[in-house]
């Protein structure tokens, strides 16, 4: 059985980058980071806790941890929370951005539609399937394209709430821009929705957050509502 997850592991003391920083720093200041404290603990030290704590909880279920197929279940887990799905809580995994100067003075709207990711509730701690779309009015910058769908993937990798998500994607652009004209607007299937509890099986939820002209302008706010 693994014991650890020491293959490909970045130790949580890595190196922090600016723009995690500048992005944790905005989060923090508008009130939007997710409610986090700082245990201390390394990322193998956690990795170690949740595993411990899964062979209590599929065990308290009844399940036999002796069946092949369960052995490994708390260490998948323990490795899922840890290195995927909630991977997000841990700014070394902020990803690389690459912003550059906006020579060609663009001034009309950029606008990446149908980026599809999957995060989990944090009420429930099961999946939520959405897509998002993300515009801005270049000011002074422009960041590489997939750096914006890097950036609504790695606010998905923890536990969340779709307002909470959708704002800081919002303030994260915002904060890199160096501009207010940022939107944000995500529709998304919460599985503790669907799959559990009222168990409807077709409704969304849809959720906006507009900054600067996207709020002040009908117009503005128009064209990045419209498909
Ligand atoms: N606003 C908001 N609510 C969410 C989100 N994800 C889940 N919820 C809701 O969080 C609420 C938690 O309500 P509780 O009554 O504490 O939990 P519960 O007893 O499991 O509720 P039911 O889901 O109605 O069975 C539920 O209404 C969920 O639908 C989200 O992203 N945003
Ligand atoms: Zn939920």
């Amino acid at each position: 059985m693994k014991a650890n997850i020491a293959e490909n592991s970045t130790v949580n003391h890595a190196f922090l980058s600016d723009e995690a920083k500048q992005v944790r720093d905005a989060l923090i200041k508008s009130g939007l980071e997710t409610p986090m404290i700082d245990n201390g603990l390394t990322t193998e030290e956690k990795y170690q806790r949740i595993k411990t704590a899964f062979e209590d909880v599929v065990s308290t279920l009844g399940l036999d941890l002796t069946d092949d197929s369960l052995a490994e279940t708390p260490h998948r887990i323990a490795k899922m929370y840890v290195k995927e799905i909630f991977s997000g809580l841990d700014y070394t995994q902020f990803p690389k951005i690459t912003v550059i100067e906006n020579k060609m003075n663009v001034d009309e709207m950029v606008k990446v539609s149908d980026i599809s990711f999957t995060s989990t509730c944090e009420h429930h701690f099961v999946t939520i399937d959405g897509m998002a779309k993300v515009a801005y009015l270049p000011k002074n910058k422009i960041i590489g394209l997939s750096k914006i769908n890097r950036i609504v993937r790695f606010f998905a990798q923890r536990p969340q709430v779709q307002e909470r998500l959708t704002q800081q994607i919002l303030v994260t652009l915002q904060a890199l821009l160096e501009t207010d004209n940022v939107a944000v607007s995500i529709s998304a299937v919460h599985y503790c929705v669907k799959a559990r509890g009222v168990m409807d099986a077709s409704s969304s939820t849809q959720t906006t957050a507009l900054g600067g002209l996207f709020k002040r302008s009908d117009k503005t706010r128009g064209e990045f509502l419209a498909q």
